[in-house]
């Protein structure tokens, strides 16, 4: 158990015996505080396996047997073999027993209570299908606490990571100890950031065992969740998809690092608009903005910062403590084109043609840019702003001509990629998701024409030697990894989310050493 009282238990299910007990001890290595042997998972003939399960268990446990479930109904399980086995628990006195409040009547759970001796009583309500407003979960509560329960949990669906506000609000004011679980990928801060909420247990998973819930192992070493309290702020990165992305590996041990009580977690958005709209408390301190929603992302600010506002993209947001006002602003445009320049200028310092220090040395070249979405506004702001010639390739042609027209550039088809060779020297930078995990087979650039670029960027950095980037190295060009551009922004934007701070030879070594 964590300074703040938070329990993270791994929900086991498996069909053997033996394969929940081997479960058990592997959440155990992996730092859980106790387990939820799903009982109704097993394939046991008698009740015996469950009590020896129990006997045997090498963590606390809550026993759950769950009859209202898609499984329920394939296994024939039944209300009488589940009032068994609950009570068998209370018998052998496990931690805690959990039943489902529309499965067991008030009066079973009366009988039930009775029979217990120091056992605590889990009273379980599994919603789907149902928009969950802070009232109806509400409601739900009263008629749970009013069974007598000691703990009350709500198993939720969630669509959209907007559900998910009722479930914090109604945290951090129940009066009886509550746990709120969520099934599907759009709840999995709801277990991340229950602790801060008042939540009474965080489900972690074995390794990649449950979708939507985090692993054991980054609650554990990742988010570290049991130093959370009320006023820890909350910083996520906005983006869909978001599981690809290194940030909280990065922002949660830098904010340990310096001592500030934040937390950074992914936040699976499908309407930025509507995100902003929901979470307006001055918990959300901050954001990172990913893909696509960073052009969205203007219109939810109160105020853009210049630069962003130019380039008509935002990938990062503060919420200002004096009035809650949402500022953007952009991070990625100086963190592209430095890691460009910076690559350049070594290996013109190597090769003895250094120019004068003080003029870019993208000043004057062909920028070949493939994207115009936000990654590849904040590129093609960045080079024009050095004085390169910007060359933008887009499937959507309409974007890419909008694009070019805003730097003075040209848009070229996107058909004529793989053979535009108007010079040799020329910068690409890839600004498109070509390449990205999973699909790493991908180049948005044939090998054939690589020769004629001097240097190549990838925005990419899931993986950090993406396919383009091989291939231009292969063709003798420097190369340029996404990586480079995501510590440089993430370091602008951690000074943004923490006033100021940002251990750079910390985050460095970080990504240097693990990821
Ligand atoms: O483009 C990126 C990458 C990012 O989305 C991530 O993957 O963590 C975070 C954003 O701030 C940044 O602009």
């Amino acid at each position: 158990m964590g300074g703040n009282g938070v329990l993270v238990c791994a929900p086991l299910e498996c069909e053997t015996l033996e394969g929940m007990l081997a479960a058990m001890d592997k959440a155990k290595a992996q730092g859980a505080d106790l387990v939820e042997l799903r009982v109704d998972a097993m394939s046991f003939g008698l009740v015996s396996e469950v009590e020896e399960l129990i006997r045997r268990r090498t963590l606390p446990a809550i026993v759950s047997f769950r009859l209202n479930s898609a499984r329920a109904a394939q296994k024939h399980n039944d209300k009488t073999t589940c009032l068994r086995v609950l009570r068998l628990a209370l018998e052998l006195d496990v931690e805690f027993v959990e039943m489902e409040h529309e499965v067991v009547s008030h009066f079973d759970i009366d009988e039930l209570m009775d029979k217990r001796s120091s056992s605590k009583i889990i009273v379980s309500r599994y919603l789907n299908g149902e928009k969950p407003s802070k009232e109806k979960l509400g409601n739900f509560i009263a008629s749970m606490q009013s069974s007598g329960a000691d703990v009350i949990k709500l198993l939720v669906e969630v669509d959209y990571i907007t559900d998910l506000a009722p479930i914090f609000q109604l945290l951090t004011s129940c009066q009886v100890p509550l746990i709120a679980t969520t099934v599907g990928d759009r709840g999995l801060i709801s277990q991340l950031l229950g602790p801060k909420f008042g939540g009474f247990l965080a489900y972690g998973s074995l390794e990649g065992a449950i979708p939507g819930l985090p692993t054991l192992t980054s609650l554990k070493q990742v988010y570290k969740i049991e130093h959370m309290n009320a006023d820890t702020k909350v910083f996520g990165l906005i983006s869909n998809p978001v599981g690809h992305s290194k940030g909280p590996l990065l922002h949660n041990p830098s904010f340990r690092h310096v001592g500030f009580n934040g937390i950074y977690v992914p936040m699976l958005v499908d309407d930025i608009e509507e995100f902003f709209k929901v979470y307006t408390s001055q918990d959300f301190a901050g954001f990172s903005v990913g893909i696509p929603h960073k052009e969205a992302a203007v219109a939810c600010c109160d105020e853009v910062h210049p630069l962003a506002k130019s380039i008509g993209a935002v990938n990062t947001i503060v919420r200002r403590p004096t009035d809650g006002k949402l500022i953007g602003y952009n991070t990625d445009c100086e963190a592209s084109i430095t890691a460009i320049e910076d690559a350049l200028r070594e290996r013109h310092a190597a090769n003895e043609e250094a120019r004068a220090m003080d003029s870019s040395p993208i000043a004057g070249k062909a920028f070949v840019l493939v994207g115009a979405g936000g990654a590849g506004r904040a590129l093609a702001f960045g080079a024009k702003s050095r004085g390169a010639r910007v060359f933008v390739f887009n499937r959507n042609f309409k974007r890419a001509k909008a694009l070019a027209n805003a730097v003075s550039g040209e848009a070229v088809r996107y058909e004529h990629l793989d053979t535009f060779c108007p010079e040799q020297g020329m910068i690409l930078a890839n600004a498109s998701v070509v390449g990205m995990e999973p699909h790493t087979d991908k180049s948005p650039v044939s090998k054939e024409v690589l020769g004629a670029y001097e240097l190549v960027f990838d925005a990419v950095y899931t993986p950090r030697n993406t396919k383009l980037l091989q291939e231009a190295a292969q063709a003798g060009a420097v190369v340029v990894s996404g990586m480079e551009m995501f510590i440089r922004q993430a370091l602008n934007q951690f000074r943004l989310f923490t006033s100021g701070l940002a251990p750079e030879e910390f985050m460095r070594k970080l990504v240097l050493e693990q990821f």
